[in-house]
C-alpha cells in the first residue's frame, strides 16, 4: 500500500474539504484505491505554515479553531506562510495548491507550481491561473522533472470534462463548446429570477462556498474566461490567451431584464464558448445570453454546470454536473491524484490488457 506525502498551499474551503475527506476516507482509499494520503505541511497566507515530516492530524487540523498566525504554535510551524520553503524543501510526493486565482497573471500560484515541479513534485491544483496562463510551460517542467501537472478540478470543479474529453473522446474532432462554466453567476441568475437582490444572491454564493475571494471575477465573466481558454487549449489545441477572449459578465443585468426574460419563456444564461473557425483560428468568447426554456442548457439551474461539446463524429456531447463547492471541488484533487497513482503504478495499463 502506498502513502503519500501530501502539502497543502492554501487552506481555505478547498483543501480544508480534502483535510475532512483524508480525515474520513483514508482506511476507504486505502482499500478501494490502493493509497492513503498523509498531510506532512500546509501554509496559508492568513494562518502561516507548518512542517511535521511525519504528518499532521487531519482531524486535529479541522477541527482547531486557528487565529491568524495560528499554525506559529504548533510544533515545526511559522506565523509566516513561508511558501516557498515549504514547497521546495517538505519531503512531500504532491503538492496540492489551492490559494486564490488570480485571473490577471496567475500568480502568486504559477510559481507555486513552478517551484514544486522543479523539486521533482507533483502538482495537483484546483487554481485556474496557472492553467489557463501558463499551462505549456509547466507541462514542459513536469515532463523533464518526470512528475505530472494535473488540473481537472479547474474547470468544473469535480465534475469530469478534461480527463474524460481527453481519454475517451480522442479522434471524436470536437470543433467547439459551449457551456454554463461558473457555478457563482449561474446560482446568482436563479436566485434574480426568485426575486432576490443581486448583492444579496453573490452574498449567498459567498457563504456556500463557490465564489472566488473576490467574486468580481464571477459575476463579471473573469473567470470563465480562464475555463474558456483552458478549454479551448485542452480539447481544441488552441494557443488562447485570456485576453484574446472577449468578454461580459452578468453584473449589468438588471432585475427588469431578468423579468423580461421570465415574460418571453427564456431564462439568462453566462455562456462561455469557442469554436473552431474555417480557417483553423479558434475564436473564444463569454457573454450572457437569453435562451429559450427548451434550450439544453436554460435547466441547468445553481451550482451546476454543464458544456456542450461539438464533436464531428459524435455530435454534440453534454457533460453536466457540479461546478463549485468546496467538497466537489476537493473530489477533484482526489481524482487527480488518482490519475497520478494509477499511471505509477501501471494500473491502467493492466485494465487495459
Ligand atoms: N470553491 C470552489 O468551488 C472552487 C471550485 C473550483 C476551483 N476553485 C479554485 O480553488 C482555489 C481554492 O478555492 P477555495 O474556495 O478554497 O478558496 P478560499 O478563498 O476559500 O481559500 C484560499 C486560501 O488560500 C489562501 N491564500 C491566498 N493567497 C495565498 C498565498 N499567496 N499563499 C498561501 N495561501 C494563500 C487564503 O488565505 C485562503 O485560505 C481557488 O483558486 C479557486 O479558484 C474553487
Ligand atoms: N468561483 C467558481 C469556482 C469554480 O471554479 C465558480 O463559481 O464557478
Amino acid at each position: 500500500m502506498k502513502i503519500y506525502n501530501i502539502a497543502l498551499i492554501g487552506f481555505g474551503g478547498v483543501n480544508r474539504a480534502l483535510t475532512e475527506l483524508i480525515a474520513t476516507k483514508n482506511s476507504l482509499w486505502e482499500r478501494d484505491l490502493g493509497f492513503r494520503l498523509n498531510i506532512v505541511a500546509v501554509s496559508d497566507l492568513y494562518l502561516g505554515s507548518v512542517i511535521s515530516p511525519n504528518g499532521l492530524d487531519a482531524k486535529t487540523l479541522i477541527e482547531a479553531n486557528f487565529a491568524k498566525g495560528g499554525f506559529g504554535r504548533l510544533s515545526g510551524g511559522s506565523a509566516e506562510a513561508d511558501n516557498e520553503t515549504i514547497i521546495k524543501s517538505a519531503p512531500v510526493d504532491i503538492v496540492v495548491e489551492a490559494t486564490f486565482t488570480n485571473p490577471k497573471d496567475g500568480e502568486p500560484a504559477i510559481s507555486h507550481c513552478r517551484w514544486a515541479l522543479k523539486s521533482g513534485k507533483h502538482v495537483v491544483t484546483t487554481n485556474k491561473g496557472p492553467v489557463a496562463i501558463a499551462a505549456q510551460e509547466l507541462k514542459a517542467l513536469a515532463k523533464a522533472n518526470n512528475v505530472h501537472f494535473e488540473y481537472e478540478g479547474s474547470v468544473m470543479s469535480g465534475t469530469p470534462v478534461l480527463r474524460m474529453a481527453e481519454k475517451t473522446l480522442s479522434g471524436a474532432e470536437i470543433k467547439g463548446f459551449e457551456g454554463i462554466l461558473n457555478g457563482t453567476s449561474n446560482f446568482v441568475l436563479g436566485r434574480m429570477e426568485n426575486g432576490l437582490d443581486f448583492a444579496s444572491a453573490v452574498a449567498e454564493a459567498q457563504a456556500l462556498g463557490f465564489a472566488e475571494a473576490d467574486p468580481t471575477a464571477d459575476v463579471e465573466g473573469l473567470d470563465v474566461r480562464l475555463k474558456v481558454v483552458i478549454l479551448a487549449n485542452e480539447l481544441l489545441g488552441a494557443n488562447l490567451k485570456p485576453e484574446e477572449v472577449s468578454c461580459e459578465g452578468i453584473s449589468k443585468l438588471s432585475p427588469s431584464d431578468i423579468d423580461a426574460a421570465a415574460k418571453a419563456n427564456s431564462r439568462w444564461k453566462l455562456i462561455g464558448s469557442a469554436v473552431r473557425n474555417a480557417d483553423g483560428t479558434i475564436t473564444g468568447s463569454v457573454a450572457p445570453k437569453q435562451l429559450p426554456l427548451e434550450h439544453p442548457l436554460a435547466g441547468v439551474n445553481g451550482a451546476t454546470n454543464a458544456v456542450s461539446l461539438n464533436t464531428e463524429l459524435l455530435g454534440s456531447v453534454t457533460v453536466t454536473g457540479p461546478g463549485a463547492g468546496r467538497t466537489e471541488t476537493a473530489y477533484a484533487l482526489l481524482s487527480d491524484i488518482v490519475a497520478i497513482h494509477n499511471a505509477r503504478s501501471g494500473s491502467l495499463a493492466k485494465d487495459a490488457a
